[in-house]
């Protein structure tokens, strides 16, 4: 039985068998599903897990309560993920009411047919639980409709749903400060990027809403207990939001036989030339694009380069491009290269997707490189490279 505090119990689980969450996002060190218990006079569980890990997660349950009665199921948001057990909670426990939104319950009736039984809940609602009180707070698009919060104001607990949650499964400690937060950190900026980073404005709402709460402990439904880190967690996600970077590079070209690669090469180098530290370079197709996705928030420069595939432009660079374009960020520099063997199309259809999706102020002159680099191009490709470096140093 975990205890983070004052009667709030850990009853989340790891998953280390799942490849890739939400069948997009690799998952090196597994996820957790976390879930929490408030035990007083009444008691209060909050955000269920994946419904396959239903056994071990009522075990953890039972561990904390024996054969007392659940009272309250708070759906602080409702991807399956953490809405899955629902169903399953409820047969376990039919007396117990399930605390929501309006949009939570449209939701969990068409995702799971439960209508009955429901507590609804509106921005800065109360609950009592005996000696504590649960207030509410509606957190809209970070990153589904109904994402709510709930605030233990005795424990200073905040539950967070999926904001502030990394990938990253708990390997026995659970609070930030009895682990070592490393690893966490980078998942937790491709966990925001890649699934929450589109909602800067909703999540810079939700930052100005949550403000003025004195928060003790961040409980999000995935990784850590944030305790130690609160501060470092919300700086975080504020900069993410606002989508503040450092000035370093992501080069990130495709390639068949190698030459983009030498042009990507060249350009890299050039770049440290011209004094530019932070330079982070990948073939996007060994790289899965979360992690390529998780630089471009961190860092202000991207330059991209990719040959030309059957007219049109190398397949895994279509993919991260359209990426990237799904999730409107701001505030970014691009320059580009491309390469052809007899009708080049690729520079082209960069620069249409940074025109038409992506808006990205342009650096530098493209450069299209005709079967391998020759000195002009090679020249090209290291004017690009300083103009980036220079642009980006200010
Ligand atoms: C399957 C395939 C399709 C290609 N399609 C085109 C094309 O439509 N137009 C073109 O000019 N070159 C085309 N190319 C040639 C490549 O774009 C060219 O050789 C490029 O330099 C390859 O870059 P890399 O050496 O980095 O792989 C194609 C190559 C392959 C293997």
């Amino acid at each position: 039985m975990q205890e983070i505090t004052n009667n709030i119990y850990y009853v989340g689980v790891n998953d280390r068998n799942k490849a890739l969450f939400e069948g997009l996002w690799p998952l090196p060190n597994g996820v957790s599903y976390n879930s929490y218990l408030i035990v007083d006079e009444k008691v209060c569980l909050v955000d269920t897990v994946e419904v396959d890990f239903f056994v071990p997660f009522i075990e953890r349950i039972r561990e904390v309560i024996g054969d007392r009665q659940i009272d309250y199921l708070v759906i602080n948001h409702m991807e399956p993920d953490h809405s899955g057990s629902i169903g399953l909670i409820k047969k376990y426990y039919p007396g117990l009411k399930i605390v929501g939104n309006s949009k939570t319950f449209d939701m969990m009736k068409g995702f799971y047919g439960i209508a009955d039984g429901t507590h609804l809940v509106k921005e800065g609602d109360t609950l009592s639980l005996g000696s504590r009180e649960l207030r509410f707070a509606m957190i809209p698009m970070v990153h589904w409709p109904e994402t709510m919060v709930t605030f233990d104001t005795s424990a200073g607990a905040l539950f967070s749903g999926d904001a502030f949650g990394c990938f990253g499964a708990l390997n026995g400690g659970l609070v930030d400060s009895q682990i070592n937060c490393d690893e966490f950190w980078l998942e937790m900026v491709r966990y925001y990027s890649n699934i929450v980073g589109k909602y800067g404005t909703p999540v810079q709402n939700a930052l100005k809403k949550l403000s003025g709460l004195q928060i003790n402990y961040i409980c999000s439904t995935h990784g850590p207990v944030w305790h130690e880190n609160i501060d470092r967690v919300v700086k975080l996600y504020d900069r993410m939001s606002r989508y503040e970077t450092d000035p370093g590079l992501v080069i990130c070209y495709g390639t068949m036989y190698g030459n983009t690669e030498r042009a990507a090469e060249v350009v890299a180098a050039a770049a440290s030339r011209a004094g530019l530290k932070d330079i982070v370079m990948y073939n996007v197709s060994k790289t899965h694009h979360s992690y390529i996705i998780r630089d471009v928030f961190r860092y202000r420069g991207l330059i991209v380069g990719a040959p030309t595939y059957n007219a049109g432009l190398y397949h895994e660079m279509e993919v991260l491009l359209s990426e990237l374009a799904g999730k409107d960020i701001k505030n970014h520099c691009m320059g580009w290269f491309g390469s052809y063997a007899w009708a080049g199309k690729a520079v082209a259809k960069i620069k249409e997707w940074n025109d038409t999706r992506l808006h990205y102020e342009a650096v530098g002159t493209p450069v299209e490189i005709r079967q391998s680099l020759d000195a002009a191009t090679h020249a090209a490709c290291e004017a690009l490279g300083r103009d980036m470096a220079r642009r980006l140093l200010g």
